[in-house]
């Protein structure tokens, strides 16, 4: 069984308390890890160590010195890819393609990205007139904000925590992350890229734990934390916000999601149903951006029910590492009885249920995991739960609009505004509905197609602030008007 440490000051350590807390197999709730609990103590030390590399080697680095030690991390994750993969599957139980197509080639990009933004990026400048007529010449400047928290969640976790990582580090910042309890691995594996790069102790600590009264809380009321960098619920976000009330300190936050899908009767209907797939199966449906409500124009509305759902019968459970599975479990029990709870509501609300809607019937040791059946619903008022709520697994249910207006409406009838993707083959329509749904990501013709020079972030409900390109900068550094009188 795997013994997973914090890692803080560039050294694995267990906690003073000798608090630990077990690591269970999404696939067969085998325990498969064990791992400290950081306490205050442990959460203290990581953010005075990344306080001092803030003021040591790492901090009086060249941008050149800096950004090629980052390439040199995204060249250690290339290089131990496969462990990566290994570590992300044992932690989620998600399938291997899902980990080398979707989720983990993220992580060397993350860094890479951000190593290019800050070499590349202009700051700007303004001259101004002055009434003795000499005039005088405005110029801004970046310096890191210094300690960031990264908070991260278990649905995609190298990813997600690299996310937010490489941009802090690209601006001169050092970060103290906070895996979720479900996902460790990645987390304490980079730390041993860390290390080998050579990247100085401190720069990157990982404080292993929960939320509440563990380490997540520690981190964020810790006042030597200059900002907050957070994915994860919605509510936990409202939390984390009133912790970085006290010292005032800025918070990114990416948080839930409802999303909607839009097809409409003129879309390239294979590329559409395997759109509406993807967006709404992939990672067993535990993706913020995935879609959990999809809106088909009526004419093609029973066809592509019965198109979405041989794609879905035909998926193939099974674990992670085995050839051609297609389809992992619900990262815990906790969660699959969540996901469980809301089938269980579609149905006492009147929900068709088109496919699925409970447990597979899968044998030992596979019986054991966080197993739920991939499902689609049809037949639901608009505000029924399993349409309102985010679910957050394999679920969709699908609901037939007749006008364009119409269907805009529904997919703004909700306190979310995390994305949406819009299936059509006309493109002024295209543009028109993008403009209209009221989020922070917009796809046509498309899902989960990254740029990571673009800005990324949720509407209302779904998150404050962008990230992303030159977005990352707003939030990693403090910008500085120098003004000289000529
Ligand atoms: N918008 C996005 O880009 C995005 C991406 C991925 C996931 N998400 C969202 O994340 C959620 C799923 O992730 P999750 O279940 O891990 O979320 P979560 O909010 O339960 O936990 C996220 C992290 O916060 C920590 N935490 C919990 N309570 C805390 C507190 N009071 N103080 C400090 N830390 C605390 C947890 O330990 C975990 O590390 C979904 O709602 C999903 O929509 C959003
Ligand atoms: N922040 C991002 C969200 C990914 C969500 C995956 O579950 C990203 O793609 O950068």
């Amino acid at each position: 069984m795997r013994q997973i440490e914090n890692f803080i000051n560039g050294e694995f350590c267990a906690s003073i308390s000798g608090n630990r807390f077990e690591k269970r197999s999404p696939v067969d709730n085998t325990v498969i890890a064990s791992i400290a609990e950081a306490g205050e103590a442990e959460v203290d030390a990581a953010v005075k160590a990344a306080r001092s590399a803030l003021r040591g080697e790492w901090g009086r680095l060249t941008l050149e010195q800096r950004t090629q030690m980052l390439y040199e991390v995204a060249d250690q994750i290339t290089r131990r890819f496969d462990d990566f993969v290994e570590a992300e599957m044992a932690d989620t139980g998600q399938p291997h393609h899902v980990m080398t197509h979707a989720f983990i080639p993220r992580g060397a990009a993350n860094f890479k990205v951000f190593a290019d933004t800050v070499k590349n990026v202009a700051n700007e400048s303004f001259q101004m007139s002055t009434p003795d007529g000499r005039g005088a010449l405005n110029y801004s400047t970046r310096s890191p904000k210094g300690v960031i928290a990264v908070v991260c969640p278990w649905n995609a976790p190298f990813l997600l925590m690299t996310w937010k990582v490489g941009p802090a580090l690209a601006c001169g910042n050092t970060v103290v992350v906070k895996p979720s309890e479900e996902t460790p691995l990645t987390a304490a594996l980079l730390g041993e890229v860390m290390n080998s790069v050579g990247i100085p102790k401190g720069v990157y600590n990982v404080v292993q734990g929960f939320g509440p009264n563990s380490a997540g809380e520690f981190l964020t009321r810790h006042q030597g934390v200059n900002a907050i960098t957070f994915t994860g619920e919605t509510r936990t976000g409202t939390a984390i916000m009133k912790a970085a009330a006290e010292g005032m300190r800025d918070v990114s936050f990416e948080l839930g999601g409802k999303n909607a899908g839009i097809v409409f009767a003129d879309c390239d209907f294979d590329a559409a149903v395997d759109g509406i797939f993807r967006s709404s199966f992939l990672n067993s449906g535990q993706v913020c951006l995935g879609t959990e409500r999809v809106y088909v124009e009526r004419p093609m509305f029973d066809k592509f029910v019965q198109a979405l759902k041989a794609k879905v019968e035909a998926v193939k459970f099974g674990r992670p590492q085995d050839h051609g599975v297609t389809y992992g479990p619900l990262i815990s029990q906790e969660h699959r009885k969540k996901v469980l709870s809301y089938y269980q509501r579609a149905k006492d609300e009147g929900a068709t249920v088109v496919t699925g809607g409970g447990v597979p019937d899968l044998p030992a040791p596979l019986s054991e995991g966080a197993w739920v059946e991939p499902t689609i619903w049809t037949g639901l008022p608009d505000d029924a739960s399993v349409i309102k709520e985010e679910i957050f697994g394999p679920c969709c249910h699908v609901r037939p609009f007749d006008t364009e207006d119409e269907v805009v409406n529904l997919a703004n009838d909700t306190e979310y505004g995390l994305s949406t993707t819009i299936w059509t083959q006309d493109l002024a329509r295209a543009h028109r509905v993008a403009g209209r749904v009221e989020v922070g990501v917009a796809w046509v013709n498309s899902w989960f197609l990254r740029d990571l020079r673009t800005p990324f972030g949720g509407a209302g409900q779904s998150g404050i602030g962008r990230e992303g390109g030159v977005h990352s900068l707003e939030f990693y550094t403090e910008t500085r008007n120098v003004c000289v009188k000529l």
